[in-house]
C-alpha cells in the first residue's frame, strides 16, 4: 500500500492548468491501496480532494495575478464502467452511455451529466453523492469495500480571457483534469468471488487485460507513429484514449501489497509500470479562438497599422 498523495501529483493541476487535459490514476491489485491513494481519510485526504482543493486555489491565485479577472467555469462529472456498461453517478437512470468522437477526433461520453461548481465544497458534495449513493462496492475476501467499477471523476476549467475593450475576448481555453480509480485485478483463489462478484471480476480482469496490452503496444510503439493501438477492445482503454499515448498529461500511480502471497500480482504491476514509463504522450494546448475573438483581433491590427501609416504621413507632409 501507498502513503496517499505523492508530493508531485499535489502541484499536477497547476502543471495542467495552462489548456491542457491531465489524467492521474491508480493501478494495481484488488485491496492494494487504489481507493484509499485517490480518496484518502479523513485525516489524511487522498489525491481527489487535494485535486479539488488546488484548482480552486490556482483559479484565485491566477486571478490576482491579472490586472482584469478572467472568467472562469467549472464542470463536473463523475461516471461508472460497470460490466462494461458506463453509468452517469450523478444520475444513475443514465445507465447505458455511448463512447462518441466529434469531428477534433475528442472523444466524449454522450448524456452524461455535468454539474457547473463555484466552491470546492460543493465539488465534494456532488463527489460523496456519487460515491456513496450509487458506485458498484461489495465484499470480497481481500477487501470489505472492493470497487466493483471503474471510475472517472472529470472537472473541466474554462477560462475566457479579458479584452481591454470593456468586454470578454471571446478566446477561451479549457482544461480539463481526469481522476481515475480503477477497479482492481483479482485472482478468484483469492477473492473466493462467487455468482454476481465472479462476474464482475471476470469484467475488471478483461478490461484491466485490454489496458495493460494497450499500454504494451504503446511502450512496443515508441518513437513510431504506425503501430494499431487496440484502444476500441474496451469502454476503459477508450475513454482513456487521449490519456494513454493522445495529448494528455498522465500520471500513474502504481500500488503494491508487499505481501510475499500476493509476490506475482506485485510483479506484474511493476511491469505494467516499467512498460508505462516509455510512452511518450504529447501534450497540446487546447485553445479556442471563435471568429468575433480573430475579428476583433484584426480590427485592433488594421487600427494600430492605420495610426502607424498616419504617423507616416504626418512626418512626411509636413516637409512639403
Ligand atoms: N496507506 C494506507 N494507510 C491506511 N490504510 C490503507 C492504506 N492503503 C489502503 N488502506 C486500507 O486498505 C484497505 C484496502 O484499500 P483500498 O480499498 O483502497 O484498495 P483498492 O486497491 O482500491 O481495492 P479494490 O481494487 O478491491 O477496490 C482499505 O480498508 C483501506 O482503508
Amino acid at each position: 500500500m501507498v502513503s496517499p498523495v505523492p508530493r508531485e501529483v499535489t502541484t499536477l493541476f497547476e502543471l495542467l492548468s495552462n489548456s491542457r487535459t491531465g489524467t492521474i490514476f491508480a493501478y494495481g491489485q484488488t485491496s492494494s491501496g487504489k481507493t484509499y491513494t485517490m480518496q484518502g481519510s479523513h485525516t489524511q485526504p487522498g489525491i481527489i480532494p487535494l485535486a479539488i482543493r488546488d484548482v480552486f486555489q490556482h483559479i484565485v491565485d491566477v486571478s490576482h495575478q491579472l490586472a482584469k479577472p478572467n472568467l472562469f467555469l467549472l464542470r463536473v462529472s463523475y461516471l461508472e464502467i460497470y460490466n462494461e456498461q458506463i453509468k452517469d453517478l450523478f444520475n444513475p437512470k443514465n445507465d447505458n452511455l455511448k463512447i462518441h468522437e466529434n469531428p477534433n477526433r475528442d472523444i466524449y461520453v454522450g448524456d452524461l451529466t455535468e454539474n457547473i461548481v463555484c466552491t470546492p465544497e460543493a465539488v465534494s458534495e456532488w463527489m460523496l453523492k456519487g460515491e456513496g449513493a450509487n458506485r458498484h462496492v461489495g465484499e470480497t475476501n481481500m477487501n470489505e469495500r472492493s470497487s466493483r467499477s471503474h471510475t472517472i471523476f472529470r472537472m473541466v476549467r474554462w477560462e475566457q480571457q479579458f479584452d481591454s475593450r470593456t468586454s470578454f475576448s471571446g478566446a477561451y481555453k479549457v482544461s480539463c483534469l481526469n481522476l481515475v480509480d480503477l477497479a482492481g485485478s483479482e485472482r478468484v483463489g483469492h477473492t473466493g468471488a462467487e455468482g454476481i462478484r465472479l462476474k464482475e471480476g471476470g469484467h475488471i480482469n478483461k478490461s484491466l487485460l485490454a489496458l495493460g496490452t494497450v499500454i504494451g503496444k504503446l511502450s512496443d510503439a515508441a518513437g513510431t507513429d504506425r503501430m494499431h493501438i487496440p484502444y476500441r477492445d474496451s469502454k476503459l482503454t477508450r475513454i482513456l484514449q487521449p490519456s494513454l499515448g493522445g495529448n494528455a498529461r498522465t500520471c500513474i500511480i502504481c500500488t503494491v501489497n508487499p505481501t510475499a502471497l500476493y509476490v506475482e500480482e506485485t510483479l506484474s504491476t511493476l511491469k505494467f509500470a516499467t512498460r508505462a514509463k516509455t510512452i511518450r504522450n504529447r501534450p497540446e494546448v487546447n485553445e479556442d479562438v471563435s471568429e468575433q475573438a480573430l475579428l476583433r483581433k484584426y480590427r485592433k491590427e488594421i487600427n494600430a497599422l492605420k495610426s502607424q501609416l498616419d504617423e507616416v504621413r504626418n512626418f512626411v507632409f509636413p516637409l512639403e
